[in-house]
């Protein structure tokens, strides 16, 4: 369980986040949703440890800033929105999720090899071991840095807009990958801007409104909630359509 008390996150003074006080189940599939500037990405980071915070953050009873790197790693692997292109290969950069595991040496052992292979087959990169990732499209880097977080094999994801670049065929693909990362017991914690996807695929949302923590729940009781016109003038509805992509669509409010 990742448990987040009192956090708040301030740039120059200004709050980006207020007070957030929730509980992320162990293995559970969430979805964080919010207009522009609602404080998204700023709580994965800060869950990640890598936005200063006041407050506390927990992860399996823990206090984050008592883990070490390792220990951390183990908990949680986590995806930021954008991501420096380093002139690497595929294979190197997959490695890089097993890199906070390895012990002085520095050197993958046979079973840091299995892992950054079997990241590979489990989202489709293992065509493009050997490319060099500069020379990849936006959505098949996308999915090599999946492979990266797949391959640290934490206990929860944290994955900050994963379906950007992606078209909808390799958006449908990775949400059943996480899915299946899900049923296989990980943790999975997403920021979705597509709200009939959001609601579709999680088991509960957050929703986060100029830095506050408006509304959270299941998606069929979330759907209903005033906050979610508040935060977007718009608002979902389950769709029972046979046809229907989602089981959600977004709906204009008068
Ligand atoms: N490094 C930074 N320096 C100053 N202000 C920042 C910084 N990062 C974010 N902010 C501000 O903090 C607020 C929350 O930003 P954040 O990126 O967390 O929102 P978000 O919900 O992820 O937005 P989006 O949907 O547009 O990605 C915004 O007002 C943003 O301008």
């Amino acid at each position: 369980m990742i448990e987040l008390e009192h956090i708040c996150v301030s740039y120059g003074g200004t709050p980006a986040l207020s007070d957030v006080t929730t509980v992320f189940p162990d293995g559970g599939f969430t979805c964080i949703i919010g207009p522009n500037g609602g404080g998204k990405s700023t709580l994965l980071r800060a869950m990640a440890g890598l936005s200063p915070y006041t407050g506390t953050v927990r992860v399996g009873g823990v206090d984050l800033s008592g883990l070490s790197r390792r220990a951390r790693a183990e908990q949680l692997a986590y995806l930021p929105q954008s991501r420096p292109i380093p002139d690497i290969d595929v294979r190197t950069l997959i490695s890089h999720g097993r890199f906070p595991h390895l012990g002085f040496s520095k050197t993958l052992t046979a079973k840091d090899r299995t892992l950054v292979e079997e990241a590979a087959e489990r989202t489709g990169c293992a065509p493009l071991l050997g490319r060099r990732l500069r020379e990849l499209s936006g959505g098949e880097r996308q999915r090599v840095y999946l492979a990266m977080v797949v391959a640290q094999d934490a206990r929860a994801i944290l994955l900050d807009e994963p379906c950007t670049y992606l078209d909808i065929r390799h958006q449908l693909e990775l949400l059943a990958l996480l899915e299946d990362l899900h049923r296989s017991g990980r943790t999975i914690i997403m920021v979705a801007h597509d709200l009939p996807q959001a609601f579709s695929c999680a088991g509960s949302l957050k929703l986060l409104d100029g830095g506050i923590l408006t509304a959270e729940g299941p998606p069929f009781e979330l759907c209903a909630h005033p906050a979610l016109n508040r935060a977007f003038g718009a608002s979902v509805r389950p769709d029972d359509r046979p046809d229907s992509l989602y089981r959600f669509r977004t709906v204009s409010m008068p």
